[in-house]
């Protein structure tokens, strides 16, 4: 497939406006999702990997703010189970209707994937082996974050896991610039240019919300997360597992 470039903040804009998953940004989100994650790839089929080790027998797998189903598919083509079913929930509905598109082109599977256009905060999770929110929480208003992640883990079975990646922010004036400064260089090297880092920049400030992997342990174990651990960081990009 040919991947649209992302174009959206290369102009000068008159008027910001917050960032948000309309129909423009469905358009090129490959790209711009490669160009601005930091191991996107990587961290997409090692998610598919421990999803495969943790998922049950006649389980639930939860992708929570799955776009276009780049962590379902992963998911899909390594899980081994028998009746277990993936549930795929995002609030966009542009990213629901072309997800169910890519999904139809996949390969044929086992696993069932169900794909639902709702507020990750309304979505029953229940008899859960694996849940994933593959950079989805920063975009959660803070004072939603533990109810949510409480919901998860009262939804997940014992053992179950939870994999959590989030761009972080550091309480250390100087190494949450370096981070920062480290980002910025990757984008560019990916062929962004300045405008289009700041421009986007802006446009997110009052969207993504990140925190700082201290606040992300404090709240799993607020939950009842025993077992929390960082298992991937590139600059600010972390992706952690929380197991019940
Ligand atoms: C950065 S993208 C996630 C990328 C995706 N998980 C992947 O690995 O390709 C964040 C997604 O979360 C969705 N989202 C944000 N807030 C949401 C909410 N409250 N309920 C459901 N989905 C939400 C957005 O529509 C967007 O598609
Ligand atoms: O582009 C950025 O600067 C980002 O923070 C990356 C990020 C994300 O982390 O979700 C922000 C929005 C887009 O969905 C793609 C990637």
């Amino acid at each position: 497939m040919v991947r649209k470039q992302d174009t959206i903040y290369a102009a000068p804009l008159e008027q910001m406006v917050d960032f948000s998953f309309d129909e423009r940004v469905v358009d090129v989100f490959p790209d711009m999702i490669q160009r601005s994650v930091p191991g996107y790839a990587t961290l997409i089929s090692n998610i598919g990997i421990l999803a495969a080790k943790y998922a049950l027998d006649n389980s639930r797998c939860y992708d929570l703010g799955c776009s276009l189903g780049a962590v379902t598919l992963s998911m899909r083509q390594r899980i081994k189970k028998q009746n277990c079913q993936i549930i795929a929930v995002d609030n966009s509905p542009a990213m629901i209707e072309k997800a169910q598109h890519i999904l139809l082109a996949d390969k044929p599977s086992d696993i069932s994937v169900q794909l639902v256009c709702e507020d990750i905060a309304d979505t029953l999770i229940e008899n859960a082996s694996v849940v994933v929110m593959n950079f989805t929480l920063q975009f959660i208003p803070l004072a939603q974050r533990q109810a949510l992640i409480n919901q998860i883990y009262n939804g997940l079975k014992p053992g179950g896991i939870l994999i959590l990646s989030e761009k972080l922010a550091f309480s250390d004036t100087n190494i949450n610039q370096f981070h920062i400064d480290a980002h910025h260089d990757f984008k560019r090297a990916n062929g962004y240019s300045d405008m289009e880092i700041s421009q986007k920049r802006t446009a997110l400030e009052n969207v993504l919300i990140p925190e700082s992997l201290e606040q992300h342990q404090q709240r799993l174990r607020t939950a009842g997360f025993a077992f929390t651990e960082k298992w991937y960081q590139c600059f600010n990009f972390v992706s952690m597992v929380a197991i019940k």
